[in-house]
């Protein structure tokens, strides 16, 4: 419903203002719309508008985005994932408009990519393992009361129990008990998205004032930021959770971290990155998941597979246990695979002008630099028979570890590259992990409506659509 609502809108939106540019006789870059030339033509160019984002053709019709350079050599990538003046952060500010959607992150600031990188790997990649193991039982617990709850509602969503789930590392098992909470972490993300395709549609003149309109004024992003900003300054020792958890989670390490460090000024700029790392890990865990569970419902042999897999190592009372299981970590990983989320990856914005070191390739400021992801992950010569599902694709034929889903790689651009690759893969693996593992061992799965659409795409996103139902029929164990 929601998903339906926010196509419309935008559809409506490009309506308007399509044919209040083509009144003022704006050449737009439609390729197969005629040039705007008076009303007949204005007419003409909202039909091939409207025609082609109800056929799922979506683009930006109006805007001349800077050269994007495609590099494919694990050579390339490596140097240029690396370089300071292709920035990271000032290509999702651009996509997202981080200077609403953030409070006005300063995301130009070229030691951004050096000390905010450092620190959130440091916070994420070095501590997070440890903290996700010594969480795993309290994850269960976290699924099983969030499946008592949509048992009861009849319905959930991945996007909703991923949030119950990955919240609790995050900010620790009081807080995300309370709904309240939960509905602004997920108001914050679904904000977020709204923003960058209005912001990628108008004028960047408007984003502010569309900003106001489609998150009322912030409401979500204010009340996050503020509760952050207690959390990390002056609420700190008040904190009502229990140490052992508060020890464990990402907002309680980030203090500690930041404390003696002359970069971070206090509380509020932390409240700011938090704002950041909650927003990257809200999204990908649940679409991701999202597009495992159609996966299995397709292939009802692997859900059998993958179950008796499950069963081989019972009890699953460790988080080792079930993070080395060597079928569910390739199906996954195949299904990533195959169903990858953004058609370009390790993405990077010339903020200066840049020259490759083999003097082969040159930036221009402003470029976007980034690999030809899909194609990566559809290239016989990288995958064999690239375009078929094989679930064991990345096991041993004797059953064992080939390469891991949080394996990165510059054949598997899923996670980026380099020391900016995502810090946050181990705590999104575990997310999936416990989801799938207990679905199996209840559930047969399968999908309401086999014909039913699954993915939406917006520009370079294929994302799947929150409405697919999917049936669960309980298995006696
Ligand atoms: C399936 C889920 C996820 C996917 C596919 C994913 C993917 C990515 C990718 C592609 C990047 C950019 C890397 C680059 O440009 O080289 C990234 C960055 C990042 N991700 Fe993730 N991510 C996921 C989940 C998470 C989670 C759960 C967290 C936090 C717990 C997280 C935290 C971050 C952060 C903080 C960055 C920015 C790195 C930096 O600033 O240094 N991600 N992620």
């Amino acid at each position: 419903m929601e998903q339906n609502f926010t196509v419309q809108g935008v559809v409506a939106g490009i309506f308007l203002v399509s044919f209040i540019f083509s009144l003022l006789g704006y050449n737009g870059t439609i390729s197969q719309a005629p040039r705007f030339k008076g009303l007949r033509c204005a007419i003409a160019s909202v039909r091939t508008i409207i025609r082609d984002f109800k056929s799922w053709r979506f683009y930006v019709p109006w805007k001349h985005s800077a050269p994007t350079i495609f590099v494919t050599s694990k050579k390339h990538i490596a140097e240029y994932s690396e370089v300071t003046c292709l920035s990271q952060q000032a290509v999702y500010a651009d996509m997202f408009g981080f200077k609403h959607t953030m409070d006005n992150l300063e995301h130009d600031r070229l030691d951004h990519k050096v000390v905010r990188n450092k620190f959130n790997n440091r916070l994420l990649e070095v501590k997070g393992p440890a903290h996700l193991h010594a969480l795993y039982p309290k994850f269960v617990t976290r699924f099983e009361n969030s499946w008592k709850k949509a048992l009861e509602n009849g319905r959930t969503t991945c996007r909703k129990l991923s949030t119950r789930m990955i919240s609790l590392i995050f900010f620790g098992e009081k807080l995300t008990s309370d709904e309240r909470f939960i509905e602004s972490l997920l108001q914050y993300s679904k904000d977020m998205v709204n923003c960058m395709i209005a912001f990628q549609i108008l004028p960047s003149f408007f984003s502010r004032y569309m900003h106001h309109i489609i998150t009322r004024g912030g409401k979500a992003m204010h009340s996050l930021r503020k509760q952050f900003t207690d959390m990390l300054g002056p609420g700190r020792d008040s904190w009502d959770e229990s140490e052992s958890i508060k020890d464990c989670t990402i907002i309680h390490n980030m203090a500690l971290l930041s404390k003696d460090s002359s970069y971070w000024t206090g509380p509020a700029m932390n409240a700011q990155n938090m704002l950041g790392i909650w927003f990257a890990a809200s999204h990908q865990p649940w679409m991701n998941l999202d597009f495992i569970l159609l996966e299995l419902c397709a292939r009802p042999n692997w859900q059998v597979k993958l179950r008796q897999e499950l069963l081989d190592h019972m009890p699953l009372n460790d988080y080792a246990t079930l993070d080395s299981l060597p079928l569910l970590d390739s199906f996954m990983k195949e299904t990533v695979r195959l169903n990858p989320l953004d058609k370009y990856g390790v993405r990077r914005k010339a903020v200066l002008p840049y020259q490759f070191s083999n003097q082969t390739m040159s930036v221009p400021q402003g470029a976007t630099v980034c690999v030809p992801a899909y194609e990566m992950l559809h290239d016989p010569s990288r995958y064999s028979d690239p375009h078929s599902f094989d679930g064991q694709r990345f096991a041993k034929n004797n059953g064992d570890h080939g390469t891991r889903f949080t394996h990165v790689s510059h054949d598997f651009p899923m996670w980026g590259y380099g020391s900016l690759a995502c810090p946050g893969r181990f705590h999104a693996a575990l997310i999936i992990k416990v989801v799938i593992s207990q679905l199996l061992m209840r559930y047969e799965l399968r999908l309401e409506n086999e014909n039913a659409r699954r993915k939406w795409t917006w520009e370079t996103f294929a994302m799947p659509f929150e409405s697919t139902r999917i049936q669960l029929r309980k298995i006696d164990m």
